[in-house]
């Protein structure tokens, strides 16, 4: 029978068959995948073929074939063993929940995020949570330092505004909601319906609040697992995929909060950014950098607005493998 993992701990897999029902599962044999040396050979999301044992009373599963993944999400060991671990498979889109203060999300997390998701070719969707905690007064004045004139100032609703926009003019699907009052959430709902998704995020950006929102009752164990056991664990980390009640599925990831970084050569970072992939035929070079190269047809719209300066600090942040400063920049657009 063909089946998909829901969840797993380690040498034990639930798989539902095709027929609905679950089976607990056991894997026969060694699986060396895409040439992938992982600790996990099966993970949440796949598509397996499994044989029926019975012993006894006991019916159990024999999985003894994993179907060709669409993508999978990985998860690299921190210790020396340089092993990864799957976290899922054949996800059909990920949701970034974003909030501007509570806690803060910059955009270079954002852009980090959207790059690897491209990378892993998992569709994203941006929520901008939190709506309900935002000002909108128009009326707020501050003095311009330099000219000393009266001026407006951004409202936070402003800002959730210029990220929308900023976003989805590059391409991504936007969503602001409310995941506490409900608003916009059927926005989501309609977005999940027969597809397997997952929500990302910070810790305190509200996934499980909305995961509440989407299906009363459900509960996630997305909660952060402490820095210290997170040191060279990759074990105390198992997904789980829900059925939800409106034909869709959605995988819990408790402890992860983002993707895995993802290796990558610096010449195919700029591919990751649509708007940068979009004009870098249009460079002097071909294998430009759009860092330091003359005759840069990305620094020229980034010069010009028509690239933003948040995306294009993101994208030579990434070059640069600079970690250290990933965390302090501003997405207030100038
Ligand atoms: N006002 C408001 N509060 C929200 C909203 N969504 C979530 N919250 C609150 O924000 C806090 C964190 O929400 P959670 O859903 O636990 O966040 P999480 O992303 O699951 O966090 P972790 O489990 O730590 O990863 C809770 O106190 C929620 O009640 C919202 O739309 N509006
Ligand atoms: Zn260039």
């Amino acid at each position: 029978m063909t089946g998909t993992v829901y969840r797993s701990t380690g040498s034990w897999y639930e798989v539902k068959g095709t027929d609905g029902a679950f089976y607990s599962c056991r894997i026969k044999g060694k699986f060396r995948l895409q040439g992938i040396k992982s600790t996990n050979p099966v993970a949440v999301g796949d598509q397996v073929d499994f044989e029926i044992e019975k012993k006894g009373d006991e019916e159990i599963g024999i999985i003894n074939e994993i179907h060709e993944r669409d993508n999978y999400i990985v998860r690299k060991s921190v210790n020396l063993s340089k092993q990864t671990h799957i976290i899922a498979a054949n996800v059909d889109q990920v949701f970034l929940l974003v909030t501007l203060n509570n806690p803060p999300t910059f955009t270079s997390f954002i852009d980090r995020f959207l790059v690897t998701a491209e990378a892993y070719h998992i569709p994203a969707v941006l929520v901008f949570n939190k709506v309900d905690t935002y000002d909108d007064s128009q009326d707020q004045v501050a003095i311009d330092p330099e000219t000393g004139e009266e001026m407006l100032t951004m409202t936070e609703l402003d800002e959730v505004r210029y990220l929308m926009s900023l976003y989805k003019s590059i391409g991504y699907d936007c969503i602001a909601i409310s995941a506490a009052t409900g608003k916009n959430v059927d926005q989501i709902k309609e977005k999940m319906t027969g597809k397997t998704s997952m929500f990302s995020g910070h810790s305190g950006a509200g996934k499980s609040t909305l995961a509440n929102a989407v299906q009363p009752g459900l509960e996630l164990k997305t909660k952060e697992i402490s820095d210290q056991h997170k040191q060279g664990q990759h074990t105390t980390t198992f997904a789980e995929m829900f059925d939800l009640d409106f034909d869709a599925r959605l995988i819990d990831t408790p402890g992860i909060k983002g993707f895995g970084v993802v290796d990558m050569e610096r010449e195919e970072i700029g591919d990751y950014f649509p708007e940068i992939f979009e004009l870098k035929s249009q460079c002097k070079f071909h294998n430009c950098l759009h860092i330091e190269e003359p005759k840069c047809a990305i620094k020229q719209a980034v010069e010009e607005g028509a690239i933003a300066a948040s995306r294009y600090e993101s994208y030579v942040q990434i070059v640069q493998g600079d970690e250290e400063n990933y965390r302090q920049d501003k997405h207030v657009p100038k």
